[in-house]
């Protein structure tokens, strides 16, 4: 019979599936080949099956992602975008210190390259040839070297830093991270209790880069003194006050901290995390659940984007399900844009939230506009800033904050009203995102807000 004389073939051995023929096997292998086949069948079935739960698995993701409360975070760059996800999601700061604490080194470094540079134009002009220098001893450029030759392994640490953390940048000043966590596994030190990345080739960068040697902390606690009595002079004060009469109020300023910072056990406190200025660029989406007074589960998917001009050209794909825009403007009637320093902020915030109102994709979504940063406008103000010298239209207004804030809002209102649709409210809120209690508040208010009515329009309640 067949079956026996299969059976009795040495090439054919006891196996069922040698003889069917979707099973792939030739009709003359070995018992060897054959289990290797099956083998190989096996591998494929299972690869196959992982490929069904992974389908299975990301329609679970976009069902349930279709349910959920979707929120978009606009604005310029440096309105505060980063700053309010920090916000809606604190548990991130307790792991994520030692991070915080090499983006906040680094800005002290940029900031301590700008007072120098600073020093630089005063005692040590381009053309040194027809300038007369005292280059005694105790002389201001003798010591602006002597600093800037302590200070050079700082700047050689910063430099190594940006290739890892940012390498389109030379300078921690223009510093930029794609959004998402990715930049987060390049700063897990070694020594760093979180390092529990699965990407292997970030873990290999990562510990590479961030070995004793490019660790900032050493260098800076070394330098500690010289540092603060560079930045408590008398001289260094006045000479910024007339270069740089903006130093202060930019992003990620700590030298005021210093003393404070530049210790060997610092550890960030949420305040500072806030404070740190970090560009982004991309688009990332965060997603958690949330109990709402109701007791009822709901997801939130909150989208954090890059805001200079040459990133919003990205935001689009993101608007066509989006519940709600929290809208980002600074009051910052003095200040350029960083990528066009011929246009105001706060025009280009105009401008901006015009073509949001009437974008047509985000007819459904709730717009709640977040005048932010009224801490800086006020400092603003009472360092003298005249308004209607930015602002000829402004007139004779009083130049304080309760007019200036008045007066701004009604443009944006006026842009609303024209743009928007009839039926969509015009909401907006003063905050200052550094501040977290009053921002947590706030955002909690919104949160069940724009809950509550995705319940209604879901027909959920
Ligand atoms: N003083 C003050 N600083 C703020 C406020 N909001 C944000 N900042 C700071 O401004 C800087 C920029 O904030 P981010 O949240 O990074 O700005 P962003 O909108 O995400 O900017 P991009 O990522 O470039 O689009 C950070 O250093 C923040 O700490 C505020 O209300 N007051
Ligand atoms: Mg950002």
């Amino acid at each position: 019979m067949k079956r026996s004389k299969e059976k009795s073939s040495p090439t054919f051995p006891s196996n069922p599936y040698s003889v069917a023929r979707w099973s792939g096997a030739t009709g003359s292998e070995t018992e060897e080949e054959t289990q290797i086949r099956l083998q190989t069948m096996q591998d494929a079935i299972n690869v196959s099956r992982g490929i069904d739960m992974m389908l299975q698995e990301s329609k679970r993701d976009m069902d349930r992602r279709k349910k959920g409360v979707k929120i978009l975070l606009l604005g310029q760059s440096e309105s505060g975008k980063s700053s309010v996800l920090k916000t809606f999601a604190p548990k991130h700061f307790e792991s994520e210190r030692p991070i915080w604490k090499i983006v906040i080194q680094l800005n002290i470094i940029g900031s301590i390259k700008t007072i120098l540079e600073a020093l630089k134009e005063e005692y040590e002009p381009d053309d040194l040839s027809s300038t007369p220098v005292d280059i005694s001893p105790n002389s201001p450029l003798k010591t602006l070297r002597r600093m800037r030759l302590g200070l050079s392994p700082l700047f050689f640490i910063e430099s190594n830093l940006l290739k890892i953390l940012s390498p389109e940048c030379s300078d921690s000043r223009d510093m930029t991270v794609q959004a998402g966590n990715g930049w987060k596994m390049l700063l897990k030190t070694k020594r760093n209790p979180f390092l529990s990345g699965n990407n292997s080739s970030v873990r290999r960068r990562s510990q590479a880069v961030l070995g004793q040697e490019n660790d900032p902390s050493s260098v800076l606690v070394g330098q500690r003194d010289d540092i603060i009595s560079l930045w408590q002079n008398s001289e260094t004060q006045e000479i910024l006050n007339r270069r740089r009469p903006l130093f202060r109020d930019q992003p990620g300023f700590f030298m005021d901290d210093i003393a404070r910072i530049i210790t060997p056990d610092y550890v960030p406190s949420d305040h500072d995390i806030i404070r740190a200025r970090l560009r982004t660029t991309g688009i990332e989406e965060y997603r958690f659940v949330v109990e709402n007074t109701s007791g009822l589960n709901a997801d939130f998917y909150i989208t954090d984007v890059g805001g200079s001009r040459s990133q919003r050209a990205s935001w689009a794909p993101f608007f066509d399900d989006v519940q709600a825009i929290l809208f980002l403007a600074p009051l910052a009637f003095n200040q350029m844009l960083d990528e066009d320093r011929r246009v105001n902020r706060l025009e280009d915030s105009l401008n901006l939230w015009k073509d949001i109102c009437g974008n047509r994709l985000l007819r459904n979504a709730n717009l709640i506009l977040f005048f932010n940063k009224r801490d800086v406008l006020a400092a603003t103000l009472a360092a003298g800033f005249q308004v209607r010298k930015f602002v000829p239209t402004y007139g004779d207004l009083p130049n304080d904050v309760p007019h200036a804030t008045k007066y701004f809002k009604e443009k944006f209102r006026v842009y609303h009203k024209k743009y928007s649709s009839d039926s969509r409210p015009f909401i907006c809120h003063e905050t200052s995102a550094i501040d977290i209690k009053a921002m947590s508040v706030l955002l909690t208010g919104v949160r069940e807000a724009i809950l509550r009515q995705h319940l209604r329009d879901g027909d959920m309640l």
